[in-house]
């Protein structure tokens, strides 16, 4: 990279479940790059308003509650998940359950929330790089990015990952409840007016369906390597 050259920045897009915070943290770790998690802003905003006793769909409440929310990332200490303090909270476990996934879903389809939270995250590209997961990262965040990928698996697949994630925490959740949900939110997200959910025009295309999380993260490594001359 020339001191001229913009930060690079590889973006994982892709609908609920497909598997994107883990391989965005995976291949991150593996470049030594930054990682943004855009969806735990849009979680944390859902939350705050939550908290506020905000009718989610009152667009002018929930959009100042996205312009004055304090987020903020903290490395665990024993190397696990980071921790996401929201206003001084530490929000970590409420914001990853299906509840905080669907007032996420609900509020980012209000653009001026959307709108609010850009700046928040091209802050986040600092060298030596970074790995952006989300919905809208190749298309409407980072357009410019070098490195494009949209992660996706069939929604029984994602229903059944998810299952396995929220029984091991020993959560009482049905495979067919679950994936209504996934589905519900993907549909949602797909169909809103500003920065749907969609694989940008340059993006490369992993369906994840029947892989493993090492074979994904060598796929998705694989993108970043030149390719040979035609
Ligand atoms: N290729 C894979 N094979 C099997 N399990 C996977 C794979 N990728 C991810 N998983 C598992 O699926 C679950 C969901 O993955 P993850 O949270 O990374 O998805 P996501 O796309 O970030 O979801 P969301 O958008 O809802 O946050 C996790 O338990 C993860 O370990
Ligand atoms: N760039 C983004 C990231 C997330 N959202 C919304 C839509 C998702 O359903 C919700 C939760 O995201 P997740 O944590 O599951 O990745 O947040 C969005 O609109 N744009």
């Amino acid at each position: 990279m020339s001191p001229s050259s913009p930060v690079p920045v590889l973006t994982i897009d892709g609908p609920s479940g497909s598997g994107k915070g883990t391989i965005s943290r995976l291949v991150a770790e593996h470049l030594g790059w930054r990682l943004l998690d855009s969806g735990a802003l849009y979680r944390a905003v859902g939350y705050a308003a939550g908290m506020e006793g905000l009718d989610l769909s009152d667009a002018e409440a929930v959009t100042r509650c996205a312009q004055h929310v304090k987020i903020r990332f903290q490395a665990a200490p024993d190397g696990g998940d980071t921790h996401v303090l929201v206003n001084g909270h530490d929000a970590t476990d409420e914001l990853r359950t299906e509840t905080a996934g669907a007032a996420a879903s609900a509020i980012a389809s209000i653009p001026s929330v959307r709108a609010a939270l850009v700046d928040l995250q091209l802050g986040f590209r600092k060298a030596p790089g970074l790995v952006a997961d989300g919905r809208d990262m190749g298309t409407v965040i980072f357009p410019d990015a070098p490195y494009k990928v949209f992660l996706t698996a069939s929604a029984a697949e994602r229903a059944k990952r998810r299952y396995k994630q929220l029984k091991a925490k020993g959560l009482s959740v049905t495979l067919s409840g679950l994936q209504r949900e996934i589905e519900a939110r993907d549909t949602r997200d797909a169909s809103r007016a500003v920065a749907p959910l969609k694989p940008a025009d340059d993006a490369v295309l992993v369906d994840t369906t029947g892989m493993g999380i090492d074979d994904v993260v060598a796929k998705v490594l694989a993108v970043l390597q030149p390719r040979p001359a035609a």
